[in-house]
């Protein structure tokens, strides 16, 4: 490992680029023309509408006085709006979210993006024909921690224990076992800073995120509405120096030194590991002749899907297991792939994967990752996936025809996706009977009653998960039936007829 350690120093001895360069195009893997339409793969799961809100500081943010619910009822309304799909074409809508106050742990991290492959795997085998994939993480009002009790079982298992290590710890551990240095860390933080503020500042945000209407109280304590619109996680004055002495080595009695937050003695700081943000993602997803009758825009293409699994104290090095197979999946290489989103969720397993997997800098997170935007977890992969697909149409409006085709090609990238999915954290939920995906249809989004308030299509949830639920739903609901999205009833027999 000393050579990853040597390479790493290299990597970080320069910011990495804010401006992103495009591959060379590649071959397509599969018949598709250069419009991004597709003659003889009718099936494909496509995305054609994505959007997020801001992401905001928990507690400290623009969301701070509002509702989860509030989160999720805009993300909702604004990609039914943009596709011009209507709430009742929507057969499903799946919801990743990771810290109820039953949760135990954290590393369903993937929870958004895995609610995306759920999706799309009902689609591709005919259950439904539409679906609303998201994710929603609510730091503000939701804890990071597991505040039930543990079975002593877990005592026996030192891998269990583990799924139970503060996830900084785990990023200590990653740094410590594969020698990724402070100062590495802390430049891939200023330049995930660097990336997203040049991003905001160019306005590549606007287009992604929906502007939320909250309530809000100021400093003298008084409830005003306002409109939240941008991101307030970013620190553009954050550089290498505010996040660490630059001399070498690093004077620790400095007022400068971010002092590690998990560990005595440790690299990992509130500086290089991601922020906790408020943030809801949705993506609307359909087969590719249902999106050409509708003649809606066709953002991506789903080309595969993957897992991998690590050891629970080292977590953060999935993308080691699934990247590869992902793209073994789709049939394409590394290099085909222009941009990588690789989840920031600590500098140091973000450093070691980005070295490992073998990829330049300059692909990966153009417009910053989590250090920077956050890292709400169960929004995440939604939330990479809408930056994603904007960036890609951005670089097909460009207008090069060269990018066009390196776009279509990038699509199939967006879904190298990967999930930690550590065996004995599953076990471990199962134990709990904690699931963290959260399924309900649109329908019962509308129509919620007091005697069966909860849509079937709940996975096995503990029953604190459901009443939290219960609450969001029936405020959604309200929230629809007030911006008139929904009938305040449910139609009858006969109006269902007319
Ligand atoms: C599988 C998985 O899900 S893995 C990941 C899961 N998520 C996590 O584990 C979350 C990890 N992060 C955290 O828990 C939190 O960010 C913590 C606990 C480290 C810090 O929490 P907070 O104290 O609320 O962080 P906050 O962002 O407010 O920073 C605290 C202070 O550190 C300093 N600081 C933080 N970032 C920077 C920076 N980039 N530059 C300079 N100073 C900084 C500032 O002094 C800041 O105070 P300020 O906001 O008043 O200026």
């Amino acid at each position: 490992m000393q050579q990853a350690a040597s390479t790493l120093a290299r990597a970080a001895s320069t910011l990495p680029p804010v401006t992103v360069q495009a591959a060379p195009a590649a071959e397509s893997a599969t018949a598709r023309q250069g419009n991004g339409h597709c003659h003889d793969c009718a099936g494909d799961v496509v995305i054609v509408g994505a959007v997020r809100t801001a992401n905001c500081r928990a507690k400290k943010g623009g969301f701070k006085d509002a509702y989860p619910d509030d989160l999720v009822v805009a993300v909702l309304k604004e990609v039914l709006e943009r596709t011009g799909v209507k709430p009742e074409e929507v057969d499903d809508v799946c919801f990743g979210s990771v810290f109820p106050s039953t949760s135990k742990r954290a590393s369903e991290c993937c929870a958004g993006l895995q609610s995306i492959a759920n999706l799309a795997a009902a689609i591709q085998a005919g259950y439904i024909d539409i679906g609303i994939a998201g994710g929603i993480e609510f730091y503000t009002k939701d804890p990071l921690y597991w505040q039930g009790s543990d079975n002593p079982k877990i005592e026996g298992s030192k891998h269990a224990q583990d799924v139970g290590l503060a996830l900084g710890l785990t990023a200590e551990n990653v740094a410590e076992k594969f020698h990724v240095e402070r100062e590495v860390q802390d430049r891939f933080a200023a330049a995930s800073h660097a990336k997203a503020a040049a991003a905001q500042a160019s306005g590549k945000f606007d287009k992604e995120i929906v502007p939320v209407k909250v309530m809000q109280k100021d400093s003298s304590g008084e409830t005003k509405e306002v409109v939240v619109a941008a991101d307030d996680s970013i620190r553009a004055d954050s550089t290498f120096d505010s996040l660490s002495k630059a001399s070498a080595p690093f004077d620790l009695s400095s007022t400068l030194f971010l002092k590690p937050y998990f560990k005595k003695g440790g690299t990992v700081t509130a500086g290089n590991c991601c922020s906790n943000t408020d943030c809801a993602a949705a993506v609307l997803m359909m087969n590719r002749a249902e999106a050409e009758r509708r003649g809606l825009p066709i953002l991506a293409t789903l080309r595969s899907f993957a897992t991998g699994a690590v050891e629970p104290g080292t977590m953060g090095t999935a993308p080691l297991v699934a990247v590869p197979k992902a793209l073994e999946r789709a049939g394409i290489s590394k290099e085909e792939v222009e941009v990588f989103e690789l989840n920031e969720a600590f500098a140091s397993q973000f450093a070691y994967c980005m070295e490992q997997l073998g990829v330049p800098e300059e692909k990966v997170n153009p417009n910053g990752g989590a250090i920077a935007l956050g890292h709400p977890a169960g929004a995440t992969g939604v939330r990479q996936t809408v930056t994603l697909l904007h960036e890609l149409a951005r670089r097909q409006e460009s207008g090069d025809p060269e990018r066009v085709d390196v776009g279509l090609e990038l699509k199939k990238a967006v879904f190298e996706a990967y999930r930690a999915n550590d065996p004995a954290e599953l076990h471990r939920h199962q134990l709990k009977e904690s699931q963290y995906l959260i399924s309900c249809t649109i329908h019962d989004l509308q129509h919620p009653t007091a005697s069966s308030p909860l849509p079937p299509q709940f996975h096995a949830a503990s029953p604190q998960l459901l009443r939290g639920l219960q609450a969001d739903l029936a405020h959604v609901n309200q929230q629809l039936e007030q911006d008139h999205l929904v009938p305040a009833a449910a139609p009858t027999a006969e109006e269902r007829e007319d």
